[in-house]
């Protein structure tokens, strides 16, 4: 990877997913320096490794992937799946796992044009599409569990981690859309003219994935 070309650019997400993907990156031999972990820095160099590490809202590192300004990023399979942008998925990197599941209060009845509050109107309206159910997507930003709860909605797609906002929220899971995993993604364009690179990524980070399984 450190052959002279061009600097790597990787989008990574701070937040839930940063923790466990720098620890991937790590145990395959990238080495992020540990004080970047705790800074509000948003470009890491890693010269040894020739790369740079962009960090993102999660949400963004799609966007930044089409758009090229990564080369390369990790994001959730909910968010790739809401973003629909035109990237390569690389790699499925089997961190931050949890589902995205159709959720509701335990008293749950048919509801003929329900209200569905989620943070991924996308993926909801497909799902409801597909099964020929008529429903009123409505966007929120956080706290999800809330919609029913107040009467804003009387379904909500969300993910399920632990299941402890459920629980402690007295609502339950009734349907799984999909599991989610992080994944690697990659730019139309780079994945051709940092193709050595990129793949050299992608196969010590296999092989990382290989060993630990
Ligand atoms: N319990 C969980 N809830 C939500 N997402 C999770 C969970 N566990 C893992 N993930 C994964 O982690 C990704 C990022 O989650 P995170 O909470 O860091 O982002 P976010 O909620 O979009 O960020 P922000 O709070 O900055 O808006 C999700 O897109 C999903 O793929
Ligand atoms: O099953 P659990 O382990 O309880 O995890 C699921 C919860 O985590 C996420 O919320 P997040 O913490 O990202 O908060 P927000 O969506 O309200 O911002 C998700 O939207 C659920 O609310």
């Amino acid at each position: 990877m450190t052959d002279g070309g061009a600097v790597l650019k990787v989008a990574m997400p701070k937040g839930r997913i940063y923790k466990q993907a720098s620890k991937l990156f790590r145990q395959a031999g990238l080495p992020i320096p540990e004080d970047f972990d705790d800074s509000r820095r948003l470009i890491i160099p890693v010269p040894e490794a020739n790369m740079e590490f962009i960090m993102a809202k999660p949400v963004d590192v799609p966007t930044y992937v089409e758009y090229g300004v990564a080369d390369i990023g990790i994001v959730g399979k909910d968010v790739l799946m809401e973003e629909n942008k035109d990237v390569y998925e690389l790699l499925d990197l089997g961190i931050a796992r949890c589902r995205m599941s159709v959720i509701g209060l335990p008293d749950w009845e048919p509801v003929i044009h329900p209200r569905v509050a989620t943070k991924y109107p996308r993926v909801a309206s497909q799902y409801f599409r597909e099964r020929g159910q008529q429903v009123e997507v409505i966007k929120l930003n956080g706290s999800i569990e809330l919609a029913p709860l107040i009467g804003l909605a009387d379904r909500i797609v969300d993910m399920v981690e632990t299941g402890k906002t459920l629980e402690e929220n007295g609502l339950v899971e009734r349907e799984t859309l999909f599991q989610v995993t992080s994944r690697l993604i990659a730019n139309r364009v780079s994945y051709r003219m940092q193709n050595a690179a990129i793949q050299s990524l992608c196969d010590r980070l296999s092989d990382t994935l290989a060993a630990k399984a």
